[in-house]
């Protein structure tokens, strides 16, 4: 396809999703299965555009002065690199591209000055309603980090130290320009996709298939790191999902842990006996959501909870989920937050620890929560999370927002300060 067929093709999927108001990868989906003619490079192009108009939907209507999808589209494709000259160049005599706006459009999209007499909620590429609590959440600097929560995202690894070295994985991964990420002692990183490309699907690659590494972005590497699972400990991982921070507790542990993995949603837990497997992890046993985990209370050295979120920290990758999210489903969450903190919290031994984790940069999910659940359980107290986090990380630079809350320090992740998903961290321990 050329580039014309590209952007009508982009222009479709975004039709398609607003007026069915369905999730972006079932309408790429669909146009793929309907166009069975487009190659891998049409379809990775195609979806770079409209994952790009996701992420920067208000900014770039701003700068175009419409809303129309092909405006957008356009606005993402110059965004992305193209200049206006190859762009028309690349559209001459093209009878599937819409028509191109007109000079005076382009130039001010381009202009530097078109932006700054916008509402801060469209510079920021959020609902107006998310202005607030992200100011809150993220201070003077929020409008900053939005637009890199906008950004396009990296791959990131995390080497499986129970199976090889991260240099082995690197030398593996070559081919890909993976590099060392810096925080985590454990992560590789494919820089973010420029133009028109795709990353590599590692998952084909005999590394991953034999568990030398995994998927997981860095952010999430470090909120494992700081939870700190240390060898001959009791540990429970409440929300494991399918297992992302159980192996990486694993792996901490170096297999000398006994981790128990829980989580109320089947479906969700289902792939983690594979990835245990694939992992070589060890000394992990599931419970599924019908499981009494009632003998367990009060026996966990180290319990994580890594909560249901809005994933507020993950819109580089799920730019849909931005412009869906409502605040009564982020009431929803903070109820959820709360109320997975209270079982959870009974599982910690005294003397023992509650990591409390989430992939969002919202302080009513994050600190607010902290502070609900200290309200109300004078037997814990907040630990200093950075000081935690300069004893897992030595040397590694401060690359996070910090708040203190009682006597403790709770921690914020982001694209901007530490070049990761948003992640939020804070360690409670249980009185002895
Ligand atoms: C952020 S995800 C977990 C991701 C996982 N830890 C990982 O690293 O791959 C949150 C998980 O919490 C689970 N969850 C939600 N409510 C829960 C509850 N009341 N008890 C236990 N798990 C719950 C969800 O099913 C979901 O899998």
């Amino acid at each position: 396809m050329r580039l014309g067929g590209r952007i009508a093709a982009a222009v479709e999927v975004i039709e398609d999703m607003t007026a069915r108001r369905r999730p972006v990868a079932d309408a790429l989906k669909d146009w793929g299965l309907a166009h069975r003619f487009a190659g891998s490079g049409d379809r990775s192009a195609i979806g770079n555009m409209v994952y790009d108009v996701l992420r920067r939907r208000r900014s770039l209507a701003h700068r175009m002065g419409s809303e129309a999808p092909a405006a957008l589209v356009f606005g993402a494709v110059l965004d992305a690199g193209q200049t206006p000259e190859a762009l028309r160049a690349a559209l001459e005599g093209d009878r599937f591209a819409p028509p191109l706006p007109s000079d005076d459009v382009i130039q001010r999209f381009l202009s530097s000055e078109t932006l700054k007499d916008a509402p801060e909620a469209v510079a920021a590429d959020v609902p107006d309603w998310l202005a607030g609590p992200l100011k809150a959440s993220l201070g003077d600097d929020w409008i900053a980090e939005a637009q890199t929560l906008s950004d396009r995202p990296p791959l990131d690894m995390r080497a499986n130290l129970l199976k090889a070295e991260r240099n082995d994985v690197l030398a593996d991964l070559k081919p890909f320009a993976a590099e060392p990420t810096p925080l985590s002692p454990w992560g590789l990183r494919i820089p973010p996709i420029e133009g028109e490309g795709r990353h590599p699907n590692v998952q084909v690659e005999r590394g991953f298939q034999t568990g030398l590494f995994e998927i997981q972005d860095e952010g999430s590497q470090i909120a494992a790191l700081l939870a700190s699972a240390q060898a001959g400990t009791r540990i429970l991982d409440y929300c494991a999902g399918a297992g992302g921070k159980t192996l990486a507790l694993a792996a901490a542990s170096g297999n000398a842990a006994e981790i128990h993995a829980f989580d109320a949603d089947r479906q969700r837990l289902a792939p983690i006996w594979d990835r245990i497997a694939r992992a070589g992890a060890e000394g992990v046993e599931v419970h599924s959501p019908r499981d009494d985990l009632a003998s367990l209370h009060g026996t966990m050295d180290l319990v994580l909870v890594d909560a249901p979120c809005t994933g507020a920290g993950t819109w580089r990758r799920r730019p849909d989920a931005k412009w869906r999210l409502s605040e009564s489903q982020l009431q929803k969450r903070m109820a959820e937050q709360d109320a997975v903190l209270e079982k959870a919290s009974a599982f910690v031994k005294p003397g023992g620890r509650l990591a409390y984790v989430t992939c969002s940069v919202l302080r009513e999910e994050n600190a607010a929560r902290v502070e609900a659940f200290l309200a109300s359980h004078p037997e814990f107290r907040l630990c200093d999370a950075e000081a935690i986090w300069a004893e897992t990380l030595p040397g590694a630079p401060q690359a996070y927002h910090a708040e203190r809350v009682r006597d403790g320090a709770v921690l914020t992740l982001t694209p901007l300060r530490s070049g990761t998903d948003g992640f939020f961290f804070a360690m409670l321990e249980r009185a002895a």
